[in-house]
């Protein structure tokens, strides 16, 4: 199989305070697909996801983004073609369109208003929506107004932490949907987090599992069902109990 890397782990390890969250981790996420990072609380994945954008940097090893080192990446730059959404969703008190253009705003850059327009409506919300307060968004529709702050910066790569955890059941769909919408049309590298299992097999093309600050295994999806290692098995057991 073809192996074209769009972020490239070699022996990254870290530390946080005096723990070891990240041990010698050697992997790669493969290019325009959708990888889901998978594993128990505390395994390390946001901590992970982090370190693929610059939030955070490892002690050792090497990182490539986009063929990369990641400590060359100018760090705006970086988060612009690496760009991450919460599952949080975080907001500014103000208007939807306060908060797609608010990093521009930050860097004194302006936004195309025909632009943000095709944005929110990309992610299946009215252009009227731009005027609302972000105050009065559903959760399901404050997500998609992170995606679509995520997509004004036309990004290579979407880094997803949990994006639907927190929502129902149709909203949770809805992102799904649109998250696949963005890979089919754009072509864009996805690395989403989640805890739900069902979810992983169902979206993702290619998962990581990871335990204990560890990557136990790396693959098609399909290996959540058929993994041999007794760790996985016992994870995938423990999940859908
Ligand atoms: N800011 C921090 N300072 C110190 N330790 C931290 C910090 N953030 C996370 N950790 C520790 O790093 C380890 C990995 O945390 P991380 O959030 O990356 O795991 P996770 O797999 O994403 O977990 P979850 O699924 O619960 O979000 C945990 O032991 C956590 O306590």
């Amino acid at each position: 199989m073809e192996r074209e890397a769009a972020i490239e782990f070699t022996d990254v390890s870290m530390k946080r305070g005096e723990q070891e969250v990240l041990k010698g981790i050697t992997g790669y996420f493969p290019k325009g697909k959708i990888t889901t990072l998978v594993g128990p609380s505390g395994a390390g994945k946001s901590t992970l996801l982090k370190l693929c954008n610059g939030l955070l940097s490892p002690n050792t090893g090497e990182i490539l983004v986009l063929g990369k080192n990641v400590e060359e990446w100018e760090p705006v730059e970086l988060r612009t073609r690496a760009s991450m959404a919460l599952q949080s969703a975080p907001m500014i008190s103000g208007t939807v369109e306060e908060n797609l253009t608010l990093p521009y705003a930050l860097q004194g850059a302006e936004v195309d208003v025909e632009k943000m327009r095709k944005v929110i409506q990309e992610v299946g919300l009215d252009s009227d929506y731009l005027q609302r307060d972000s105050r009065d968004l559903s959760g399901g529709q404050r997500q998609k107004v992170s995606i679509a702050r995520t997509l004004l910066m036309e990004p290579e790569i979407l880094l997803l932490d949990e994006i639907t955890s927190a929502l129902d059941r149709v909203s949770r769909q809805e992102v799904e949907e649109l998250i696949a919408h963005i890979h089919k049309t754009f072509g864009t590298t996805i690395i989403w987090i989640t805890h739900n299992l069902e979810q992983a097999e169902r979206i993702g093309h290619y998962t990581w599992v990871m335990i204990d600050g560890q990557l136990i295994e790396q693959g098609e999806s399909s290996l959540l069902n058929e993994s041999t290692d007794a760790a996985v098995q016992q994870f995938v057991r423990g999940t859908n109990s």
